[in-house]
């Protein structure tokens, strides 16, 4: 499938394919995959992959600091990366981890929905929809290994890989809470959480924009496992042994059953959904709820 989001603004290093990215982020959390003196990063300024192809998988690390918030830039390089592994034979599966400490992702970049123009909500609310799709719908296994507090479009994304390991830290929350910044989960992202948790869970989770602690997160299915914060990425690894050892075809077939009918359901709706971003965020009122959370976000440091 072509990479399909709109890139106007992107630099053209942005799309320089394997940009080798010096390694300043290595070693402040788990070894790399391999974890051999060998491994070479590539990546993107947002992306740094760390591959293992004698293995199978690549390591993709999230670094839009300080709280990976997804703006459209960062999205492209998701995407960008995420293509030219699939596109590479010697990748099966893929862990995606943050690189910021404490943070898997804030979700959504509202500076992204706040204040900008039809066309910018209509350019970024695609690239939105084309992380999900592609996530969701990858041939190769993804599996999150989250290190960090994991909100809304953050959230969506850990739910889009095929399993998820939670570091156990109680201030690692993680859900989908856009009723508490005064916006509404499109079908979209409450379809995914709804086959992630069941129906009563992602209703009264969606409806209060619950954000659920580890311990909570595992009890309700939103996660597959939780490990001590020095063994997500291992743990992850770990798992992946056993979804590699699965015949490919038959792993990426049973998969595509699996999901094809909810990603359909956004294919046929995909420019109506998109207007329907662009009327919703435009509303003065709801920009006013986004400035205010943004504001109490910047007020709590004082
Ligand atoms: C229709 C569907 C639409 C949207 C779905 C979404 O994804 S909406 C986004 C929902 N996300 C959230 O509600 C999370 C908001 N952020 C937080 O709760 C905290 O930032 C977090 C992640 C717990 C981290 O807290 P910490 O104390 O470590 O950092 P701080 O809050 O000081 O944030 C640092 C700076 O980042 C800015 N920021 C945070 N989140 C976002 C975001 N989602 N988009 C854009 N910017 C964000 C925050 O304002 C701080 O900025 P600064 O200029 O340094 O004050």
């Amino acid at each position: 499938m072509a990479l399909a989001v709109g890139i106007r603004g992107l630099t053209r290093s942005l799309l320089r394919p394997w940009v080798r990215v010096p390694g300043p982020a290595r070693g402040r959390t788990e070894p790399a995959a391999g974890g051999g003196d060998g491994v070479r990063c590539f990546g993107s300024p947002r992306v740094l992959v760390e591959p293992d192809p004698a293995a199978g998988f690549a390591v993709m690390k999230m670094r839009n600091p300080p709280v990976n918030s997804l703006s459209l830039e960062f999205l492209t390089e998701l995407l960008i990366s995420l293509e030219k592994l699939e596109s590479d034979k010697a990748f099966h599966a893929i862990i995606l981890t943050s690189d910021c400490p404490g943070i898997f992702s804030a979700g959504l970049d509202l500076m992204e929905m706040c204040g900008r123009d039809p066309t910018h909500y209509a350019e970024y609310w695609k690239a939105v929809q084309e992380l999900w799709l592609r996530f969701y719908l990858s041939h190769l296994v993804v599996i999150s290994a989250i290190n960090g507090v994991n909100a809304a479009g953050g959230c969506l994304l850990a739910l889009s890989c095929d399993y998820r390991v939670l570091a156990d830290n109680p201030k690692y929350a993680m859900g989908l809470n856009e009723t508490l910044l005064g916006i509404i989960a499109p079908f979209w992202f409450k379809d995914t959480l709804v086959n992630t948790v069941g129906h009563r869970t992602a209703e009264r989770a969606l409806q209060l924009g619950l954000l659920f602690p580890p311990a909570e997160a595992l009890q309700v299915g939103m996660v597959d496992k939780v490990v001590p914060e020095d063994q997500v990425l291992s743990a992850a690894r770990s798992e992946l042994a056993q979804w590699l050892a699965i015949p490919g075809h038959a792993r990426q077939l049973t998969k595509s059953l699996m999901r094809k009918p909810t990603a359909d359901r956004l294919l046929k709706e995909r420019d109506a959904d998109i207007q329907n971003f662009v009327r919703f965020i435009s509303r003065d009122a709801i920009q006013k709820a986004l400035r205010v959370y943004l504001e109490k976000l910047k007020q709590k440091k004082t």
